[in-house]
C-alpha cells in the first residue's frame, strides 16, 4: 500500500519501526473503524484538528518559500489551497452540526500536544531546508492516506465516522498522496542523489519523520482523552 506513495515514504515508514503502527493502528483509529469512538472525543479531536490544519497550512506555505523547483512550488501551493479551501470544510460542517461556529474553531485554545506537533514541524522547516520540512510533514499526509484506505476496506457498515473515512479513502485525497509522494522522491534525488540512505543527512531526516510520527500518536492520545 505504502509503495504507491513513493520509495522515500516506504523507507522512512520502515525506519520508524513500531512508532508507525502506534500511529496508524491507534485506539482512536480503531474507534473510527468500529464506530465505538465516543462522539465527544471525535468532536474534541475535530476542533483541535481545525487549529492543527491552520498551522499546517502555514507550514506548507513555508514549503513554497523553501522550494527549489516549480514542481515543488506547485505541489506545496496546491496543498495550501486544498487545506484552506477544502479539507477544513469537513471540520466546519461536522462542528456546525454540533452548534460550533467557524469563528469558535479558529479561536479554539490549542491542546499542548497540538501545539507541540505543529510548531515542531514549523521549526523543522525554519531551521532546515525543504527536505527537513517534508520529512516532518510526511507522516501526516501519507499516514491519513494509509489509514483512510485500510478503514474503508474494514470499517463497520454502521460506523458514524464514514464521512471522515470517505474523505481520506477517496480518490481525490489518494491522488494528493501519490502526487506528494512523487514530488518527495524527486526532491530527495535532486538533493541527495540516487542512494539517499547513504547520505550523511539521512539519519536526521529519519529522526524528523519518526518524531513527527510520535507526535501523531500524541495527537490521537489527546483526542481520546477529550480534554
Ligand atoms: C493530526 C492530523 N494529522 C494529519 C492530518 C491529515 N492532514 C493534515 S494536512 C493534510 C493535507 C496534506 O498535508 C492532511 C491530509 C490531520 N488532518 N490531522
Amino acid at each position: 500500500m505504502s509503495a504507491t506513495y513513493g520509495t522515500t515514504f516506504a523507507s522512512l515508514r520502515a525506519g520508524a519501526g513500531t512508532v508507525w503502527t502506534d500511529y496508524s493502528e491507534h485506539t482512536f483509529v480503531e474507534g473510527l473503524r468500529t464506530g465505538t469512538l465516543p462522539r465527544a472525543s471525535f468532536v474534541h479531536y475535530l476542533i483541535q484538528d481545525y487549529v492543527f490544519l491552520v498551522h499546517f497550512s502555514r507550514a506548507w506555505s513555508l514549503g513554497v518559500v523553501k522550494s527549489e523547483t516549480l514542481e515543488e512550488m506547485k505541489v506545496c501551493a496546491g496543498t495550501v489551497d486544498a487545506l484552506v479551501n477544502h479539507e477544513m470544510a469537513l471540520h466546519v460542517k461536522t462542528c456546525a452540526a454540533e452548534g460550533i461556529t467557524e469563528d469558535q474553531l479558529f479561536g479554539a485554545t490549542e491542546a499542548f500536544e497540538n501545539l507541540a506537533y505543529t510548531r515542531y514541524v514549523m521549526d523543522a522547516g525554519l531551521q532546515g531546508d525543504f527536505l527537513d520540512l517534508m520529512a516532518a510533514l510526511a507522516p501526516c499526509v501519507f499516514g491519513y492516506g494509509e489509514i483512510g484506505t485500510r478503514l474503508f476496506r474494514t470499517m463497520a457498515t454502521d460506523t458514524p465516522y464514514r464521512d471522515w473515512i470517505d474523505t481520506y479513502a477517496g480518490a481525490e485525497y489518494q491522488e494528493v498522496c501519490t502526487t506528494v509522494g512523487a514530488m518527495l522522491d524527486a526532491a530527495v534525488t535532486r538533493r541527495l542523489g540516487a542512494a539517499p540512505q547513504d547520505s550523511p543527512r539521512w539519519d536526521a531526516l529519519q529522526k524528523r519523520f519518526t518524531t513527527a510520527t510520535a507526535l501523531e500518536v500524541g495527537f490521537w492520545d489527546m483526542g481520546l482523552r477529550g480534554t
